[in-house]
C-alpha cells in the first residue's frame, strides 16, 4: 500500500515513521509540488490549517481517501480541514480526520498513546483505522467528524488559556478550574455545529485539552504562558518558532459568523489579549469575578 504524507513538518514526518515500521511505503508531498505519486492508495494532510487551501489548489483532486491530521479552523470562517478538502477537490471527496492527545516527540520516542478517527463513511474510518493502529497508537472510530475536528482545533484555543493562567501564576486550582470550563465552553461551540457533546468528552476533547492544556511541550500553553509573562505576541509566536494553531484559530472562533450568539467567555478573553493587547492579568479576572450568568447547562452546573 502506498501513503502519500502532504506536510513534512513534525506531525508528518512522526506519523510517517510510524507508518514505515508499519511496512507502508511512505512518500512525502511538499507544498510546492504539483503532483500525487503514482498509483496512491491513501493521502495523509499534515499541514497547518491556514496553508491548505492555497496547497491544496496547487494539486489535482487525488482519487484515493483523504485523512487530515490537522487542528485547526480556518479564517475567516472557520472552516474545519475536511470542509477545506471538499470546498476545493468536490462535495463527494471521501475525507476523514485523525486527533487526540498526541505529541509528535513523544511518539517518535516510540511512546504510546491513543487516537479517534473520524469519517462520515464507516468504510474511510475502518481504512484509516487500520492503517495506523498498532501496538503503541491505539485509534479508535468515530463518525462525527464535525465534533472530532472541532475539539481538536477549539482545544488549542483553551491550550493557550492555561498557558496564561499558569503564566500568570494562578495556581493548579485555577488551572483545573478554567480547563473544566473549556470543555463546556468547547461542548457548547460544538453543539452549534452539530457536534455530539460526547465526542468532547473524548480522546480528542478532553483527552488533548488536558494535556495540551497541563504539559509546556504544548505550543499553545508555551505561548499563553509567555504573553503573560509579559511578552509580546510576535515575539513569542518567533520564539517557539513552529505552528502554533490555537493563534489563527481564537480568531476564527470569535470573529466567525457560524459562532455567533454562542457564549464564549474564556475563548474572547485570550482573543482580547492575543489580538487587541488586553492585560492578562484584567482578562482573567473579569473570568474569576463576576458571578456566572445563567448558561445552557453542560455539566449540570449553572
Ligand atoms: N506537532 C505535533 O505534536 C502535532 C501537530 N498536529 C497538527 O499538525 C499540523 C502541522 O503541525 P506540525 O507538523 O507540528 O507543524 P510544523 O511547524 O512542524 O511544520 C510546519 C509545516 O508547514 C509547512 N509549511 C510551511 N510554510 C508553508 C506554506 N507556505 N504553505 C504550506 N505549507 C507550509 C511545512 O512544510 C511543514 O510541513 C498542525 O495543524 C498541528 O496542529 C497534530 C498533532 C500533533
Ligand atoms: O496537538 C498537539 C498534541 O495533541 C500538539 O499541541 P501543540 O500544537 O500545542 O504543541
Amino acid at each position: 500500500m502506498r501513503i502519500c504524507i502532504l506536510g513534512a513538518g513534525q506531525w508528518g514526518r512522526c506519523v510517517a515513521a510510524l507508518l514505515e515500521e508499519k511496512g507502508y511505503d511512505v512518500e512525502f508531498r511538499h507544498h510546492t509540488d504539483r503532483r500525487w505519486p503514482q498509483p496512491l492508495d491513501a493521502l495523509l494532510l499534515a499541514l497547518p490549517v491556514q496553508h491548505f487551501r492555497q496547497t491544496l489548489v496547487r494539486f489535482p483532486p487525488p482519487a484515493c481517501p483523504i485523512l487530515s491530521l490537522a487542528k485547526g479552523l480556518e479564517l475567516p470562517e472557520a472552516l474545519r480541514p475536511s470542509e477545506i478538502v471538499r470546498q476545493v477537490w468536490g462535495e463527494n471527496t471521501s475525507v476523514g480526520a485523525l486527533s487526540g492527545p498526541n505529541f509528535a516527540s513523544e511518539i517518535a520516542q516510540r511512546l504510546p498513546t491513543a487516537a479517534v478517527v473520524a469519517a462520515e463513511r464507516e468504510e474511510v474510518s475502518l481504512l484509516f483505522q487500520r492503517i495506523l493502529h498498532c501496538h503503541r497508537y491505539r485509534v479508535y472510530r468515530s463518525t462525527d467528524l464535525i465534533g472530532v475536528e472541532l475539539a481538536g482545533a477549539l482545544k488549542n484555543v483553551y491550550a493557550i488559556a492555561g498557558g496564561i493562567c499558569v503564566g500568570l501564576g494562578l495556581g493548579d486550582n485555577a488551572l483545573a478550574s478554567l480547563l473544566t470550563r473549556s470543555l463546556a465552553e468547547m461542548t457548547r461551540l460544538g453543539r452549534r455545529l452539530g457536534a455530539r457533546p460526547a465526542t468532547f468528552r473524548g480522546l480528542a476533547g478532553v483527552g488533548d485539552l488536558f494535556l495540551t492544556g497541563t504539559s509546556d511541550q504544548s505550543r499553545n500553553r508555551r505561548l499563553g504562558k509567555l504573553v503573560a509573562q509579559g511578552l509580546p505576541v510576535d515575539l513569542a509566536l518567533q520564539r517557539i518558532g513552529s505552528v502554533v494553531e490555537g493563534y489563527p484559530t481564537t480568531k476564527s472562533v470569535v470573529r466567525a459568523a457560524r459562532f455567533e450568539n454562542v457564549r464564549k467567555p474564556i475563548a474572547t478573553e485570550v482573543y482580547q489579549i492575543l489580538y487587541e493587547g488586553k492585560p492578562p492579568k484584567a482578562a482573567l479576572s473579569q473570568l474569576v469575578e463576576p458571578i456566572p450568568e445563567q448558561e445552557e447547562e453542560e455539566f449540570g452546573e449553572s
